[in-house]
């Protein structure tokens, strides 16, 4: 199916669709009902979620129908990397609108955890608000109920399958996850969302490689409020490898802007590291979303995922008067 078509296909009210996999790009293996969602339903809901989460508003998800807002930009001139930077991919005028709302309506955590350095147990604190969706393929969520079935054979999921407890994508993110497959060829079923609250938020450099991802996974990366540097540097390669001759020194920068996406593939993964570092400059101290899309194959991916985006804290939302994320209790 053509791009154009699959779009008429995607903003055609749900009930003039036919059945999904005749508009989808792929299976997709459908993680909520939210892309047949309709106006009925105004909201998202889910057992594991601590509050309902508000469907995109309408102009806002109207607006969706102009992506890619600018034709994508091939990155591939340095061995091994291959990038395809959207500047911006969302339009211009709606993506500050979508940042003030996933802010306001998302739930998010701040993981600690402990790691063994040198021997020795280490607190880590993630420095940053995250939060995650989304289930490896070898599950999906029923689309009517939500409930979580074996991929293959269809039946309810065992309750010890995971140890975490797997949620569903909100239709907020699920309708720009739907979008994102179309225009870059790829399947998503995990959504994380990081949120960094000033300059002092960040994450060190890291690959996305691990193997529940696959051997050369796509991932789409969308960022909405302030404007920070992605550094990226290329893995160290061994002293008397050919390759290090043709590779720069200096990391490469993108400045990414409200509305970006970098879709990283190929071999980018296996081969180059990422960050985006603390910060003080004017313009960098307001708030930013990432948001990345992402395709876990087995379990291993989605106790992962938990374990780090969500653990076993609080739970934090954007409180509009004081203007700061704030933990809630009870889900209030
Ligand atoms: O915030 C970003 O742009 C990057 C986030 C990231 O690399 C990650 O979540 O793995
Ligand atoms: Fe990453």
């Amino acid at each position: 199916m053509s791009k154009k078509r699959a779009l008429e296909s995607f903003f055609t009210p749900a009930s003039q669709k036919k059945a999904r996999s005749d508009r989808a790009p792929s299976d997709s293996t459908a993680l909520t009902p939210v892309c047949q969602h309709t106006t009925d339903h105004p909201t998202s809901t889910h057992s594991t979620y601590p509050h309902p989460v508000p469907h995109l508003p309408p102009h806002i998800q109207a607006a969706l129908s102009e992506i890619p807002a600018s034709e994508g930009r091939q990155i591939n001139d340095q061995p091994d990397l291959d990038l395809l930077y959207f500047q911006p991919f969302i339009p211009s005028g709606i993506e500050n609108e979508l940042f003030r709302f996933l802010r306001k309506e998302l739930f998010f955590y701040r993981v600690k955890y402990k790691i063994k350095r040198g021997g020795f147990e280490t607190d880590i604190s993630t420095p940053r608000y995250t939060t995650v969706f989304g289930v490896d393929q070898t599950s999906k969520f029923e689309p009517s109920a939500s409930t979580l079935v074996d991929t293959k054979s269809s039946k309810p999921v065992p309750p010890d399958r995971y140890d975490c407890t797997p949620r569903p994508l909100p239709q907020c993110l699920d309708a720009l996850r739907c979008i994102t497959e179309v225009f870059t060829n790829s399947e998503y079923n995990f959504c994380l969302v990081n949120y960094y609250a000033s300059g002092s938020d960040s994450i060190s450099y890291h690959s996305d490689d691990e193997r529940f991802l696959g051997a050369m996974p796509s991932i789409a990366s969308f960022s909405l409020g302030a404007k920070r540097d992605f550094c990226m540097k290329h893995k160290p390669v061994p002293p008397g490898n050919d390759a290090k001759d043709n590779i720069s020194d200096k990391p490469l920068k993108l400045p990414l802007g409200s509305g970006d996406m970098v879709l990283m593939r190929g071999t980018t993964q296996a081969n180059w590291l990422h960050s985006i570092p603390k910060r003080s400059g004017k313009g960098t101290q307001e708030g930013r979303i990432n948001i990345t899309f992402r395709k876990a194959l087995v379990k291993g991916g989605t106790e992962n995922y938990y374990r780090y985006n969500v653990g076993d804290g609080g739970v934090w939302r954007w409180d509009e008067g004081t203007k700061e994320m704030k933990e809630r209790k009870n889900g209030s």
